[in-house]
């Protein structure tokens, strides 16, 4: 009955008669495994088939020095991971260095953080450790280091995506947290070298405090955001990674606010070219050489700095030391066959108040990228200054008298921010303009006459 409800059903003796060959099969197995492969293959063997079969975590130690050697790799994902600090971390660490703006906030010791990428999860844990070695100067060294805890199996993931993903990551956080510098740059009287005078940019102006037309200001930034993204196109078309504007407008519309306000933007760097004190050519070349990639090369006042093209340079009896040395088709050339062996994302401004006194050579299409008029302050770029120096981001009743005034007299944006920083209070601030704006407008009105 019972085979009959359950044909497939096999017996007890079946059973036993496969068991007996299935053990027999196996211990064969095993005697051939053991008599043929040597013992230590044999260990290897057997923990591979347990790797595969069980997976288990693997452990990365990343230290802070290699040797003497910083290890850069410590250094990116310390920085990383102060993005991924949260509510639940217990305790943490605080370094400030005295150049730096910043504080930075680390893993304490044995603090853990839960990342996960690609899926996988891993686990961090910043680790130090006394050395037992004494060094030469008798303290007891610390070895530092950062645990990096994951399922063994994923190491490929690990090693090829996520640290090379972490050391990008860690770059991009440092350009935003970097202070762009300011260089001068110059000869030395004294010497052969060439001098170079170096301080944190704290220029406050950004594109955001910049008095100017709108249209204008997004054009400008666009076109740098643009810049800084072509690095594959200006390799494709062979041709140096830079960019060159032109600023030019009366002395007090905003065109070294604006050079800072590239700086803060792009975090490059600011090298101001003095070229009235660069002797000759192998000084330039030594001065240009000290900029670094992600730079702005600043000339100002090229009007007097520059020598017209067709003029020949003056001869040494009756040359000035004042004189300009440089031509600007020779100085551009100069600059651009430096540039072109080894600059990457280089930018020049040249600055000018009077653009009607400059060599044709420069204002031909190509010579410059861009031509920006700094002009006398508009109402949309007054809108901007009463938001920056008085708060006021709405309209205000005077608003009505000040755009007639500021409209009908060439009135400079830094003219009017001297103004409005007389006061704090709005309403003194605003009468103190008006009246300002009238005084220019009487006072230019009995010149005219
Ligand atoms: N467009 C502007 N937006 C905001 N502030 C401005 C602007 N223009 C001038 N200022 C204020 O006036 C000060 C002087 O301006 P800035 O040095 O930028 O003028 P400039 O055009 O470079 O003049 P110069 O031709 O004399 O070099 C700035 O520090 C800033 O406070
Ligand atoms: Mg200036």
């Amino acid at each position: 009955m019972a085979t009959r409800m359950f044909p497939e059903m096999p017996t007890a003796s079946s059973l036993l008669t496969a068991y007996a060959s299935v053990s027999a099969f196996v211990m064969l197995v095993r005697t051939m495994f053991e008599q043929l492969v040597p013992l230590r293959l044999q260990n290897n063997a057997i923990n591979l088939v347990k790797h595969y079969w069980k997976s288990s975590e693997l452990i990365i130690d990343i230290e802070e020095k290699d040797g003497y050697n910083p290890n850069e790799m410590f250094n990116a994902a310390e920085v990383f991971l102060a993005t991924k600090i949260n509510q639940d971390s217990k305790r943490l660490r605080i370094t400030k260095s005295l150049k730096e703006k910043h504080i930075n906030i680390k893993l304490a010791e044995s603090e853990e953080i839960v990342d996960s990428f690609e899926g996988v999860k891993v686990t961090w844990k910043y680790r130090s450790q006394q050395q037992k070695q004494l060094s030469a100067n008798g303290f007891v060294p610390e070895k530092k280091y950062l645990e990096l805890k994951f399922d063994n199996k994923k190491i490929g993931i690990i090693k090829d995506s996520y640290l090379p993903f972490i050391i990008e990551k860690a770059e991009e956080i440092k350009i935003q947290k970097k202070a762009a510098q300011l260089h001068n740059l110059r000869s030395q009287e004294s010497g052969p070298f060439s001098y170079k005078q170096t301080v944190d940019l704290n220029h406050p102006s950004t594109f955001e405090t910049l008095a100017m037309d709108q249209k204008l200001k997004k054009e400008i930034m666009d076109d740098l955001d643009r810049f800084v993204k072509r690095k594959d196109y200006y390799e494709r078309v062979g041709k140096a990674w830079k960019r060159g504007y032109l600023l030019y407008g009366p002395p007090g519309t905003g065109k070294s606010s604006l050079i800072a306000a590239m700086a803060n933007h792009l975090k490059f760097d600011v090298f101001d070219l003095q070229l009235m004190n660069v002797k000759d050519d192998s000084s330039l070349k030594d001065i240009i050489l000290e900029t670094s990639n992600r730079s702005i090369l600043v000339i100002e006042d090229i009007d007097c700095s520059i020598m017209p093209d067709r003029k020949e340079p003056s001869s040494s009896s009756e040359s000035r030391r004042d004189d300009p040395k440089f031509t600007l088709s020779g100085l551009l050339n100069f600059i651009d066959g430096l540039w072109s062996c080894c600059g990457d994302e280089r930018i020049i401004v040249f600055t000018t108040n009077h653009k009607e006194r400059l060599d044709p050579a420069l204002l031909r299409p190509g010579r410059m990228d861009m031509h920006i008029n700094m002009s006398y302050l508009t109402m949309d770029g007054f809108k901007t200054l009463a938001a920056n120096y008085l708060n006021i981001h709405d309209d205000h009743r005077r608003f009505r008298e000040i755009k007639q005034l500021i409209k009908s007299k060439k009135v400079t944006p830094a003219e009017v921010a001297e103004e409005l920083m007389k006061s704090d209070n709005v309403e003194v601030a605003l009468e103190g303009l008006v009246k300002f704006l009238k005084r220019k407008r009487a006072r230019d009105d009995e010149d005219s006459e």
